[in-house]
């Protein structure tokens, strides 16, 4: 039987939880934490962010993108990786996952990831953002952080809803999620020679995991990501955009948190359908709202998530150590 994303990632309708009677919210917190243990990624319906918005948030990142170079050089990334904020050009970046060999990360990133990308998170973060000229893009600057707040304000009710799913007090997560150190990423695949990404030469992003508590992933209708199939290690099903959806999954960090209850699973963007003009890989865009904890707050198991007969596996760790181990072999 082929394998498809509906056998696989569950449709959740959040609205249900935003707006439902106590039976509900109960109901659907349920469902969402069953998903993350059993498969970790999801499409969320009445999510409660406006369609309307997301499809202005990609308008401005298409704007932002088609900025000349010299403009969005203005803005580039630090080298400093842990400093996450501003433009990265195609081929800055190499997604890998958890390698931590010097040798083998030189290794791997000679084969770029085929994307650019800007990073911006909360105004008033320990990281300042780093923005583009304003007379170059007037308004970007006071959208993007609008849409970061509407972001954080849906992100906290998805807090709230696996918290209640995991069986802890609804505010319990809320309290590890005060500052929104989160991190909204604009997004864009060019055009790209559909060969070289169906053989692997060049690569949109490679398998990985997500570092944080969970990513909220806005992606266009262009097609190409791809998530590991939970029973069949190595089988990756696509995950096509389902309209008014956004998708949210399982990031490493809260894996941990969890020990490992949570599943925070591989997922990957490959070659999308042709584009029948040009017979390249058509664009794409998409915009992950990486949600992260407050970074100096030290975290241990949650405590509905080990037991006598489920002992705890991990120490316990800031999220600013375990992002910045992760960071190092990304940049
Ligand atoms: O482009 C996408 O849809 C996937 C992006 C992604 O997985 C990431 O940035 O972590
Ligand atoms: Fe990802």
């Amino acid at each position: 039987m082929v394998k498809t994303i509906e056998s696989t990632v569950p449709i959740i309708d959040f609205g249900k939880f935003l707006n439902g009677s106590e039976a509900e919210r109960k109901l659907i917190a349920g469902d969402m934490v069953k998903v993350m243990r059993e498969v970790g990624f999801m499409y969320l319906v009445n999510h409660g962010i406006a369609q309307e918005l997301i499809n202005e948030m990609f308008a401005w990142s298409a704007r932002f993108f088609a900025l000349d170079e010299n403009n969005k050089n203005w803005c580039r990334h630090p080298e400093d990786g842990a400093h996450h904020r501003g433009w990265s050009h195609v081929g800055k970046e190499k997604v890998s996952q958890m390698v931590f060999d010097r040798d083998l990360v030189k290794q791997l990133r000679r084969q770029p990831d085929v994307k650019e990308s800007f990073d911006l998170g909360n105004e008033n973060g320990y990281y300042s953002n780093i923005w583009p000229h304003d007379e170059d893009i007037p308004g970007f600057r006071e959208f993007c952080n609008g849409f970061f707040a509407c972001e954080d304000h849906t992100a906290k009710q998805l807090l709230r809803a696996i918290a209640l799913g995991l069986g802890l007090d609804e505010e319990y997560l809320l309290n590890f999620h005060k500052t929104s150190d989160n991190q909204l990423r604009l997004l864009h695949y060019p055009p790209t020679e559909t060969l070289a990404l169906q053989t692997g030469e060049k690569e949109r992003i490679a398998a990985h995991t997500d570092f944080g508590t969970m990513t909220m992933l806005l992606q266009d209708s262009c097609g190409g990501l791809e998530v590991e199939d939970p029973h069949i290690p190595g089988l990756f099903i696509p995950a096509p955009y389902i309209p008014g959806s956004i998708i949210l999954n399982t990031g490493d960090f809260l894996m941990r948190w969890s020990n490992d209850v949570l599943k925070s699973t591989l997922h990957r963007v490959r070659a999308p359908p042709i584009d029948s003009k040009t017979g390249l890989a058509q664009r794409r865009y998409s915009i992950p709202y990486f949600v992260g904890a407050d970074k100096d707050v030290v975290v241990d198991c949650l405590p509905s998530c080990h037991s006598a007969l489920n002992p705890k596996k991990y120490e316990s760790i800031s999220s600013r150590e375990y992002i910045a181990m992760r960071l190092r072999a990304t940049y």
